[in-house]
Formats: C-alpha cells, sequence, structure tokens
C-alpha cells in the first residue's frame, strides 16, 4: 500500500482524495494532509480519513511514501527538500518552479543522493511521452499556443494591469518565452514549463484570453529531426479552480497509480 501525504488541499488535492477514497486506485491511501489553510485540510480528511498536520515539516515526518506537492510554485522548494531529506519520494504539481535550473539542480542531485524519485506529471497535455523520445534527435523548435477562458486568466491580467472584463473577443496576452510565460502567468501556465523540461527545449509561449472558451486549449508544436508532433487537447476546467484542467489532476492520480501497480503502461 502506497502511503501519501499531500501539502495543497485544493481542486487537485481534492480530485486525488476522492479518486483513492473511491478505489479509482486501490493500492494507494492518504495518510496526511497539511494546507495553509487548516480548514481545506481538515475538508479533504472527512473524505479519506487521514490526519490533518500543522505543518510541512509534521507531515514529512509521517510514516509515508510519497509526498504530493499540490499548493503553489513559492511551495515547492520548501516541500521538496524537505519530502526528500526525510526520505521519501515527491510528485510536484508546480512544475513551474523548474524554470529554475538551479532548484532543479538542487533538487535532482538531493534526490540522487537520498536515492529517492521526483515524479513530473504530464499535467494538463498530452505528448510527454514522444516528446522525451524526441530528445534523442535534434529539437528545433517547441511551440505552446494556450486558449483559456477569460475567468480562468482573470487574476493574472489584474497582476499585468490588463482589465479582463473589457476582453470581448478572442486575445493575445502574452507572446514570449518559458521564462517569461510562468512569471506572468504563474497558475496558468506550469504545462510550458513541462514541455520545456520534456524536450529539453525551451518553448516560445503564446497565451489567448478567449471570452467564448469554454475549455482549457494546449496546442503543442514540436519539430526534431526524428519528426514534427502536433497536439491539441481540450480540457474540462476543474470546478473548483477553472484555471486548473480536470486531466491535470488525473494525470496525477494515474502517477500514483503506476508507482502502485506492478505494470507501467507507456514511457
Ligand atoms: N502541472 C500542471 O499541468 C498543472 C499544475 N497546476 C498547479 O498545481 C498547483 C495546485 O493546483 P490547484 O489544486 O488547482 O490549486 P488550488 O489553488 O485549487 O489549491 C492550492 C492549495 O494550496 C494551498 N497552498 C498554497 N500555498 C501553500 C503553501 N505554501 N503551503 C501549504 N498550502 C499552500 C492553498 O491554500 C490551496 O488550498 C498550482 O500551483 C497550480 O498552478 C495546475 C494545473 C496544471
Ligand atoms: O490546467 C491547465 O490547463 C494548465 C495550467 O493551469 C498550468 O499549466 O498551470
Amino acid at each position: 500500500m502506497l502511503k501519501i501525504g499531500i501539502v495543497g488541499c485544493g481542486a487537485i488535492a481534492t480530485f486525488i482524495s476522492k479518486a483513492i477514497a473511491r478505489k479509482k486506485v486501490s493500492n494507494a491511501k492518504v495518510v496526511a494532509y497539511y494546507d495553509k489553510n487548516r480548514h481545506k485540510a481538515e475538508k479533504l480528511s472527512k473524505i479519506t480519513n487521514a490526519d490533518v498536520c500543522d505543518s510541512i515539516d509534521e507531515l514529512v515526518k509521517k510514516d509515508i511514501d510519497l509526498v504530493v506537492e499540490a499548493a503553489s510554485i513559492k511551495a515547492v522548494e520548501e516541500v521538496a527538500t524537505k519530502a526528500l531529506s526525510n526520505n521519501k519520494d515527491v510528485l510536484v504539481m508546480s512544475v513551474g518552479a523548474f524554470v529554475d535550473k538551479e532548484l532543479f539542480l538542487k533538487l535532482y542531485n538531493l534526490a540522487k543522493d537520498k536515492g529517492r524519485k521526483i515524479y513530473l506529471p504530464s499535467g494538463a497535455i498530452a505528448g510527454i511521452d514522444a516528446i522525451k523520445s524526441l530528445t534523442f534527435g535534434k529539437i528545433e523548435e517547441v511551440v505552446l499556443k494556450t486558449t483559456k477562458p477569460v475567468e480562468g486568466l482573470k487574476e493574472a491580467l489584474k497582476d499585468k494591469g490588463i482589465d479582463a472584463d473589457a476582453i470581448k473577443e478572442p486575445t493575445v496576452v502574452f507572446e514570449g518565452d518559458v521564462f517569461d510565460a510562468i512569471k506572468q502567468f504563474p497558475s496558468n501556465i506550469n504545462v510550458s514549463v513541462m514541455l520545456s523540461i520534456a524536450s529539453e527545449f525551451p518553448a516560445k509561449v503564446i497565451i489567448v484570453a478567449d471570452p467564448n472558451a469554454k475549455t482549457n486549449n494546449h496546442e503543442i508544436f514540436v519539430k526534431s529531426s526524428i519528426g514534427t508532433l502536433k497536439v491539441l487537447i481540450e480540457n474540462v476546467p476543474c470546478e473548483e479552480n477553472p484555471k486548473t484542467s480536470a486531466l491535470a489532476a488525473y494525470s496525477a492520480i494515474r502517477i500514483i497509480k503506476d508507482i502502485s501497480e506492478p505494470i507501467k503502461i507507456g514511457t
């Protein structure tokens, strides 16, 4: 039985908790939660009967195998460092944190020293399996075009001084590299960092705010000497947090299932 601790008890943690409680993953159980808002952890503990912790330190000292970070980019360094130092594997949802190469190397080396694993789920995009394989050839171009309903981009647009309510037609609100994309849209474009890590190539990113969109769409283009990949995924947003696609949560659930079972399907 894979024992899990979850840091961050929002939309993704809710999906994971329900999937485990409903036995969609039968060889795993949630043992502990921590959220800076204790009330959110208490809500999820009612689903799984797991303990509610008062700190990350308390959670990583529990008898668990895997710590799931589903909180924020800012939380990743502390959660992953403490999990790995306490001999736990860690699954990171806020992959955008790894745009910081120093942090990536620090956690990579810590995991290596400790003999532990860092899991980065495909999240809200598809095609990571093929993109990883394409790195054995020469990658020439990586582009991500993300279109989201205006509502899902509202917070980030406000921070950029853009009035989301004034957007009446599909509008490009960002065009640039992955580094600026994740800085300006930290809760919307973790997928661009995932794509760049998988392809080992900095992605060009275009973000469109569409007042008529009902889904979070990600169009991926990767040109390489091995082949050209084009993927379009139209994701249903989570009710609890429309910025986040349900697929992102299900990709975490799928990794948990893969870790807990004797067979792993796909790359
Ligand atoms: N890799 C991917 O494809 C995707 C990644 N994400 C990222 O996954 C993370 C979780 O997403 P959601 O569940 O939708 O977010 P959410 O906003 O619904 O929930 C996050 C929870 O974490 C808590 N939290 C934030 N910082 C914390 C900290 N330092 N310590 C403890 N708790 C903390 C909040 O109180 C909240 O309850 C976010 O960073 C999000 O941007 C989201 C979608 C796709
Ligand atoms: O869930 C999505 O569609 C993508 C997302 O929010 C992210 O990558 O941060």
